[in-house]
């Protein structure tokens, strides 16, 4: 599914009007038709209703629930933040229909008292106060009502976004409507995945209004959702006659005396994720360590400087940050036929080489966190989150790179631009070693895929449906072990591949 700027989807709704003349009044009817449906299955008999309205569109959509609510004797009142006669266009329309049809409107500002006295006598508040059309931060008489919203007991649904969250993902500080569920218009909106917008959600639903597919193919949404049944959809099936070398020969440079675990955990979940052979190249120091958990591994030399026979190589991993480790990533970045998954202290170690990326031939994936990506463009972590979406594309672009910038709702970017949401994961996640099982994965499939973004968006789909698998059986969000997740990756991949039989 894909994921729309503020501007995406204005420009959607235009071209549907415009080009193929649906008209805004009855996409605003489809709209206000498809969350009055998806709102009647959770309203019970006794509920008392306010539909709280705005002066744009998002209040149109408003009137038409509200008219159907009526229609169907649910106790409902519409109050509206402006006055009447500034309600214009399809809003206009709607808001006309409504009253022909016997609703009554009560107005915010004329009778405040009157409304902060009903406020408290609601169960469920629909809030069609500002939609994707807000700028900045709501007006005063808009800010006044949304506190008196958040204070109110009754269950809050939004239309299209809670108001006052800003389309786009832009930071804000400004009080916004704290929804217990949006039913969001078309395609969610980029602030659904950025912070703080996606704290106000609540509970999400998509509800169709009938943007027909020529507009959506005309507009060229390059942003999307990566959800289960895209992972079904795409990952390998293996041929019955392929061999260990079918499935890929990877190199996994990884561990240091200090870090030895970085590396079980990587190699152990590339070969779960189904690499065919690997070969780790750790410091000898480590390989003690980690040799007799490794038993399916072979070893290569640090020394080694023939990677001819590698169709990939990972490289960061517990690496370490000596001058060792950046002359082995600079020998790494020579092999420019060579696929690459670049992590943790390679990315350290990539700021003094970044300019070779844009030479490289084959797929270069690199996977910071937003700490290692403010490394890696010298912005504050602080710059990165409040335009995750932005500062990706940059520098993926930039660079000729896949990015995976990690996080809440990871996202992946090709170096074409294009963007991938992944919607799996929890909490859980946020542990050392975490990364380094990602970094496995990422690796394993990328050898085993003919089409890198596919692999990637796959490959973090699976670590974060890991930590939702441990977290839904037998584990709470504090206990789970990056080991762990290695462990449960079998069980993501047997379900995923339950109706393929891979
Ligand atoms: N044809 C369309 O364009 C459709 C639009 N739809 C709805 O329309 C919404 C977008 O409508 P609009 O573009 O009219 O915008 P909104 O209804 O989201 O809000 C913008 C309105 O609020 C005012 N406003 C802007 N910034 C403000 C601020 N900081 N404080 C107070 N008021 C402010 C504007 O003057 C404008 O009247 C969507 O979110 C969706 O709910 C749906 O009905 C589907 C069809
Ligand atoms: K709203």
């Amino acid at each position: 599914m894909h994921i729309v700027s503020q501007e995406e989807m204005q420009a959607l709704d235009r071209y549907t009007m415009d080009v193929i003349g649906l008209e805004g009044k009855v996409l605003m009817e489809n709209a206000g038709q498809g969350i009055f449906r998806c709102l009647i299955s959770k309203l019970k008999a006794q509920d008392q209703i306010a539909v709280i309205i705005g002066k744009g569109n998002n209040g149109g959509d408003g009137f038409v629930v509200a008219r159907y609510l009526q229609n169907h004797n649910f106790a409902t009142d519409v109050w509206l933040v402006e006055d009447q006669h500034l309600i214009k266009g399809d809003a206009a329309y709607h808001m006309n229909v409504f009253l022909n049809s016997g609703g009554k409107i009560n107005g915010i500002i004329s009778d405040s008292h009157h409304f902060k006295e009903h406020l408290s006598n609601y169960t469920v508040i629909v809030d069609a106060i500002l939609g994707t059309g807000i700028k900045g931060c709501p007006r005063k008489a808009y800010l006044d009502v949304i506190h008196l919203i958040n204070q109110a007991k009754a269950r809050v649904v939004s239309i299209d976004l809670p108001s006052g969250v800003l389309a786009n993902g832009e930071p804000f500080s400004h009080e916004a409507v704290y929804a217990k569920e949006t039913l969001t218009l078309q395609y969610p909106k980029l602030c659904m995945y950025t912070q703080p917008a996606a704290t106000f959600f609540g509970e999400t639903d998509v509800i169709q209004i009938g943007i027909p597919k020529k507009a959506i193919s005309h507009q060229g949404l390059k942003r999307r959702v990566w959800t289960k049944e895209d992972v079904k959809h795409t990952l390998p099936v293996r041929d019955p006659f392929s061999h260990k070398g079918t499935h890929g020969k990877g190199l996994l440079i990884a561990g240091s005396q200090d870090m030895p675990g970085a590396a079980i955990l990587s190699a152990t979940s590339a070969l779960r994720s189904g690499i065919g052979l690997l070969w780790l190249s750790i410091a000898d120091k480590a390989k003690q360590t980690v040799c007799s958990r490794l038993p399916e591994v072979l070893f290569e030399s640090r020394e080694s400087t023939d990677f001819s026979k590698y169709k990939g190589i990972a490289i960061g991993p517990g690496l370490g940050r000596s001058e060792d480790g950046e002359a082995l990533l600079a020998q790494v970045l020579g092999e420019k036929d060579i696929p690459l998954v670049i992590d943790a202290d390679g990315l350290y170690h990539l700021t003094n080489h970044l300019s070779t990326l844009k030479t490289h031939q084959a797929p270069v994936v690199l996977t910071p966190h937003p700490g290692e990506m403010a490394t890696l463009t010298g912005k504050s972590i602080k710059e990165v989150e409040n335009d995750r979406f932005g500062i990706s594309e940059t520098f993926a672009k930039e660079h000729g790179v896949y990015l995976v910038l990690k996080g809440r709702n990871t996202i992946i970017t090709s170096p074409s631009g294009e963007q991938v949401v992944n919607v799996s994961g929890n909490p859980a996640l946020a542990k050392g070693g975490s990364g380094d099982v990602l970094t496995g994965i990422i690796f394993a499939f990328l050898l085993q895929h003919e089409n890198p973004l596919n692999a990637i968006s796959n490959a973090v789909y699976v670590h974060g449906a890991a930590a939702d698998q441990l977290v839904k059986t037998n584990h709470s969000l504090l206990d789970v072990l990056a080991s762990d997740l290695s462990l449960t990756i079998p069980t993501v991949l047997h379900d995923l591949y339950l109706d393929t039989m891979c």
